[in-house]
């Protein structure tokens, strides 16, 4: 991190088109505002979002793009009226850095849903400069969209945490699906899946797995904890487990039909759509009408679940299932990513990597 003034000069890996493919780009820090943080990056993990934004898949993609929405990072300077952090704290930034602290969903805590909120890359900033993420030596975030990082949890499995473990947790909170007992489904064993697999065990759900392969079956079980696994291909498997689940997580990231999963719902069953699908998907009404069934979406979650999510996992013992790779490997993870060859989360070792090279 070199300094310019008072504007440190930086190296992260950027895409420069719709290639997706990323390479070392130097760009500048904005300055270290009063409530500013400045984090020296130590892991970032890769989510599916990363793809689909560097990809341009929904079309809003600005180039060059950092990517990165799992950061976790060292603390290695504070601004004047910084109260939460101090340098040499283990902290994390997730999928946004700003919102107008205004709104209603910002007065009540709900900042994720803040119609002016700033994402952590692919945005721009306040004082008019692009956001970059933490595929990155450093990043200046304000103290509010940091969370600390629990000292039960190793920083790299943490990573994923931040933007897979809140969105899976989030609406198991919002729609009130923490109770012990619940029959959870989990559609989608991914980043955001397998660590929904964990919390909702952690929870005291009895678990299900909806995949669309017999691959993950034996990891299902034996190490992620799962009760039961479902192709969603096999037919009489489906039908056998109709009208036996309390909700569904659905992370799925591509278009696919609503009514096999509509199905495996009970009375009052609710689907949350979380994977992010440019296409319109489509069920027939009695399929929700007959069985009050809701189908329902999610985006993350705030900063305060963050934190709380933190201290869940921690105490529950609940951690992400990472690769650790370094930031050379990034364009081969992000291919592996998309050909669904993970497991169950690529983390980049920033901190450990050349990203000069
Ligand atoms: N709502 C929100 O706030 C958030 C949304 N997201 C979105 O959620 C989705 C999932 O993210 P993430 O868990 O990181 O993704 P992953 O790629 O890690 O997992 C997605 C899983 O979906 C299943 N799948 C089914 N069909 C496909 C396909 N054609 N290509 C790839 N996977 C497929 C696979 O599970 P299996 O092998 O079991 O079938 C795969 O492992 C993405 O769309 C992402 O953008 C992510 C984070 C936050
Ligand atoms: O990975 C986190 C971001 C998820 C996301 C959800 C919805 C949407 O429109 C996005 O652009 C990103
Ligand atoms: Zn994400
Ligand atoms: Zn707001």
């Amino acid at each position: 991190m070199g300094s310019h003034g008072t504007e440190k000069t930086v190296t992260g890996w950027a895409a420069r088109d719709p290639s997706g493919i990323l390479s070392p780009y130097s760009y500048t820090l904005r300055k270290t505002g009063p409530e500013d943080v400045v984090i020296k990056v130590l892991f970032c993990g890769i989510c599916h979002t990363d793809l689909h934004q560097t990809k341009n898949d929904l079309g809003m993609s600005k180039y060059p793009m950092v990517p990165g929405h799992e950061v976790v990072g060292e603390v290695v300077e504070v601004g004047a009226e910084v109260s939460k952090f101090e340098v040499a704290d283990t902290v994390g930034a997730g999928v946004i850095i700003g919102c107008c602290r205004e709104c209603a969903p910002c007065k009540a805590d709900t900042e994720q849903y803040c119609n002016r909120k700033i994402w952590t890359y692919n945005d721009v900033y306040t004082d008019g400069k692009p956001t970059q993420g933490g595929f990155a030596s450093a990043m200046v975030v304000d103290q509010k969209f940091l969370v600390k990082i629990p000292p039960g949890l190793a920083p790299e499995k943490a990573a994923p945490l931040l933007c897979a473990g809140l969105t899976a947790y989030s609406p198991m909170k919002h729609f009130g699906l923490m109770d012990a007992g619940l029959r959870a489904g989990v559609l989608g064993l991914g980043g955001v899946g397998h660590v929904g697999v964990k919390l909702a065990k952690a929870m005291g759900h009895h678990v299900t797995v909806i995949s669309s392969s017999d691959k993950k079956r034996a990891e299902a079980v034996d190490h992620l904890g799962a009760d039961a696994y479902l192709v969603s291909s096999d037919e009489p498997g489906m039908a056998a487990a109709a009208d036996t689940l309390d909700y569904i997580i659905d992370t799925v990231p591509v278009s696919h039909p609503l009514e096999p999963y509509l199905s495996l719902l009970k009375l009052n069953g609710k689907l949350i759509l979380l994977g992010v699908i440019n296409q319109p998907l489509q069920f027939l009404t009695p399929m929700v009408m007959l069985g009050r069934k809701s189908i329902t979406g999610s985006f993350i979650g705030s900063m305060q679940e963050t934190q709380e999510m933190l201290e869940f996992c921690e105490a529950k013992g609940v951690t992400s299932m990472i690769e650790v790779v370094k930031m050379d490997y990034a364009n081969e993870a992000f291919e592996r990513l998309e050909r669904n060859d993970v497991r169950y989360r690529f983390v980049i070792d920033v901190a450990g990597s050349n990203l000069d090279p």
